[in-house]
């Protein structure tokens, strides 16, 4: 049988990330600007400890100002929200990220609403999300974004091809389905009430898992030769009592049938993390009528 080709996403990862630091270095020399972010995390949630902390490393390696605010779980959100407008009016700072999931005394929604949609790397405010969906120019969720540049190199034209979408989150499937949209496929945004969903799934070119259910999409969801983008994170036990990371996706069976396949770990994970860099400088040139 044929195999898929792997996908290198930390290959594409760290491309973008050294154009990312050829464009501080420009703008620190250009225009006195230092791109900055805050990533406010509260809790303990071991998963959130780790991408926070890449987050910070990659951020400083780019050549950029980098905060982690860590606060305790018992925070109360009106402290939070406080915090979070400390960031917006802060003049180094033109990123603001809130790591989720928060604790579940606070409402993410009205975190997300007290983020400043000048600030919003993550795009998830209602402004950035009615810009990306009126066409306009908008701060996009960084893993959706991450995910394009993924496909219009392994793909290259979008138009007219049928695109499949599992998962309708604020932070991935809508904003991928969007951004797929305005690259002219046809698309279809599938979820846990999707009435048989491999049948869906078959239909789709292009095939984006962001489910959050390990390993949920078989081999014979897949149609042959498709570009399948696995977004899952997923941490299971593995017979040692330690545990590994999969995707949405069923890799082993998938990659004898895809034309093309995101592994997991070293797909869309690290392209996340290089695009909260890249829309952080758009942020910060926006913030300071630099053009570009
Ligand atoms: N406000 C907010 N924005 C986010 O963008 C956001 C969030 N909250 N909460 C959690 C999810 C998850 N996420 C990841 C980022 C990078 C990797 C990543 O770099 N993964 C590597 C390594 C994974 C590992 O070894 O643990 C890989 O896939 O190769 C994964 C997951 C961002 N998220």
């Amino acid at each position: 049988m044929s195999q898929a080709r792997i996908i290198d996403g930390k290959a594409f990862a760290a491309q973008l990330r050294e154009q990312v630091a050829a464009e501080v270095a420009r703008l620190k020399a250009e225009h006195d600007l230092t791109p900055g972010l805050a990533v406010v995390l509260v809790g303990e949630d071991p998963a959130s400890q780790v991408y926070v902390r890449s987050k910070g490393e990659q951020t400083l390696a780019a050549g950029m100002h980098s905060e982690t605010h860590r606060l305790p779980a018992e925070t109360s959100q009106a402290e939070l929200l406080s915090l979070v407008e400390r960031l917006n009016d802060d003049p180094a700072i033109h990123g603001v990220l809130v790591q989720f999931p928060v604790p579940d005394h606070m409402s993410q929604a009205a975190i997300v609403a007290a983020i400043s949609p000048d600030k919003d790397v993550d795009g998830l405010t209602v402004t950035n999300a009615g810009r990306l969906a009126s066409g306009l120019p908008a701060l996009t969720a960084c893993t959706p974004a991450g995910c394009m540049v993924l496909l219009r190199d392994v793909v290259g034209d979008l138009r007219g091809k049928r695109a499949v979408v599992v998962g309708r989150s604020n932070l991935m499937g809508k904003p991928m389905a969007q951004l797929l949209l305005a690259a002219d496929c046809t698309v279809t945004i599938a979820h846990s009430r999707t009435q048989d969903l491999a049948a869906v799934c078959r239909e789709a070119d292009i095939l984006v898992a962001a489910v959050g259910r390990p390993q949920m999409v078989k081999g014979d969801w897949i149609k042959p030769g498709a570009t399948v983008i696995d977004v899952g994170i997923n941490r299971i036990p593995k017979e040692d009592g330690k545990t590994r990371l999969v995707g949405d996706v069923d890799f082993e069976a998938a990659k004898g049938v895809a034309g093309a396949i995101t592994p997991v770990p070293g797909g869309v994970g690290p392209m996340t993390i290089a695009m909260l860099l890249a829309n952080t400088v758009s942020a910060a040139k926006r913030l300071n009528g630099i053009a570009g």
